[in-house]
């Protein structure tokens, strides 16, 4: 910050104005301090205003409301919105009434300075647009209020009215798609199709037809013309689910979609525009599928314009009890508030959660199903899960040992005509392999899938190649 400019705090909390005051004034600025939303639109009427800093919470007025007021007072002086109430319908309704970023409190001073920074280089709203009025269902709400999960909130808002792509990565459960559902909501776009498509566990020929369509006579079984989701989500959002088991022939296709706008349906010659925003989703490293040969470096690179990481649920524990609460409240649970103790909470927290929220929400309709209206506890939910990771139970090296064994039998008995002995493998460790998940989950499948750490599609494709074995352990 160089040049001195004229900053406008608005704020009821001393120490915030105080702290601003000091930050700003060292930069070299001119500090103004007012409590309330009327008193800053006096001083926005009566002086030229380069970067305003709002609380939404404020005595009287509120910051949201005010905020179109105070902008229109100082000719778009660029808003940074303050809460510590955020959620993310919050940040969207900060950023559609025209702010032009985001602080939770309590936020670094580092961060803010960056932020008023940026404000006074780029000024301005960075979204002009109606205000949001669709009011999220239920089961569509993303829920934390830890820091991280208010940066995922911060950046769906500043991002959503874009029609940038956005990569969407986090581990399974963490609530990717919860996110993408809301990039589309908040977005211009929200009034047209939102399309999720999962490619996994398809050919890729219906990936290819599901994704552009394909024409009469493309391949057998095309026995007329047939729109893709690049269609049927004209002008709206699609949501490539698990981005990272695509094809390389359909990655390929989907970058001319990103780089030119058009694509060709199968079976056909022309080209055609596209108009959809590309929202993309994976629990895979995508930087590691590259390095394996398995993504293209230029469609990560292309499709993580933005990127949004959801954090695992056990960095983020202090969420658990509201989202414990608020899945307690959608299963119409008598007082939710009060069916949870900090004894219960504190081991919960404890745990691991490796299929994240999905896991917990899972638990949570286990323990609410034994409890039956009465306070839960801990005994009601199920045990907790294996790390995944943990190799603690089995004797050193047997496994080792039985592969070696196995490998060795085979290249011994193998003719030269060997050439399948990955898939052999897979056809002899898989079966019971998926048998003991399965029996340890009670035959659930999506928490099969969550301690497997893959899809549920995925799952469902390895049970139909390699059926379960029915002989005991
Ligand atoms: N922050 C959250 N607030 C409320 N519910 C959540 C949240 N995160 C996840 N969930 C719930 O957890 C479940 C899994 O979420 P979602 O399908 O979005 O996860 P995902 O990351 O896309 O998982 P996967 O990679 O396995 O597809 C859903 O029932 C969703 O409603």
């Amino acid at each position: 910050m160089n040049a001195k400019r004229s900053i406008l705090v608005v704020d009821d909390e001393p120490s915030i104005c105080w702290g601003f005051e000091r930050l700003l004034s060292s930069a070299g600025h001119e500090v103004l301090i007012a409590s309330s939303a009327e008193d800053a639109l006096k001083i926005a009427q009566s002086r030229p205003l380069d970067l305003i800093l709002l609380d939404v919470r404020l005595p009287g007025e509120d910051g949201i409301t005010a905020l179109p007021k105070l902008q229109a007072a100082t000719n778009g002086a660029p808003v940074i919105v303050m809460t510590a109430f955020g959620d993310l319908e919050t940040a969207v309704g900060a950023v559609h009434a025209g702010a032009c970023d985001y602080l939770t409190k309590p936020f670094r001073l580092e961060d803010a300075a960056k932020a008023c920074e940026q404000a006074l280089r780029v000024g301005g709203r960075l979204t002009p647009d109606e205000p949001d009025t669709v009011p999220p269902s239920d089961a569509s709400l993303l829920v934390g209020k830890s820091a991280a999960m208010q940066q995922v909130f911060r950046q769906i808002a500043l991002v959503a009215d874009s029609d940038l792509s956005v990569l969407i990565t986090g581990e399974t459960g963490t609530g990717k798609e919860l996110a993408a559902a809301a990039i589309h909501r908040h977005s211009r776009r929200s009034d047209k199709p939102y399309l999720p498509i999962a490619p996994v566990s398809l050919s890729e020929t219906v990936i290819e037809s599901e994704l552009f369509g394909h024409v009469k006579g493309a391949f057998t079984g095309a026995d007329s013309n047939r729109a893709g989701l690049f269609e049927l989500a004209s002008e709206g959002s699609i949501l490539l689910d698990e981005i990272g088991e695509l094809p390389l022939a359909i990655q390929a296709k989907l970058l001319r979609v990103l780089e030119q706008g058009e694509f060709t349906a199968v079976g056909d010659v022309a080209a055609r525009r596209s108009n959809v925003r590309i929202i993309a989703a994976t629990n895979r490293d995508l930087e590691q599928a590259v390095q394996e040969g398995t993504f293209r470096e230029d469609l990560l690179y292309r499709l993580s314009a933005v990127s949004i990481r959801l954090p695992p649920l056990r960095h983020r524990s202090e969420d658990i009890p509201m989202l414990i609460e608020y899945f307690l409240t959608r299963l119409g649970y008598p007082s939710p508030k009060n069916a949870i103790d900090s004894s219960l909470i504190d081991a919960l927290k404890k745990r691991s959660w490796w299929g994240n929220v999905r896991e917990l929400r899972n638990a949570v309709e286990h323990a609410s199903v034994i409890a039956r209206g009465r306070p839960l506890l801990l005994s009601d939910f199920p045990e907790e899960r294996q790390n995944r990771n943990s190799t603690a139970d089995a004797p050193p090296n047997s496994l080792g040992k039985a592969v070696a064994s196995w490998t060795t039998q085979e290249l011994a008995a193998g003719s030269e005509n060997l050439t399948d002995l990955n898939e052999r493998f897979q056809a002899a460790a898989m079966p019971t392999l998926l048998r003991l998940v399965l029996a340890h989950t009670d035959g659930n499948r999506a928490a099969a899938a969550d301690m497997l750490g893959i899809h549920r599609g995925t799952l469902r494709e390895w049970i139909k190649r390699y059926p379960p074995d029915l002989e005991t352990a």
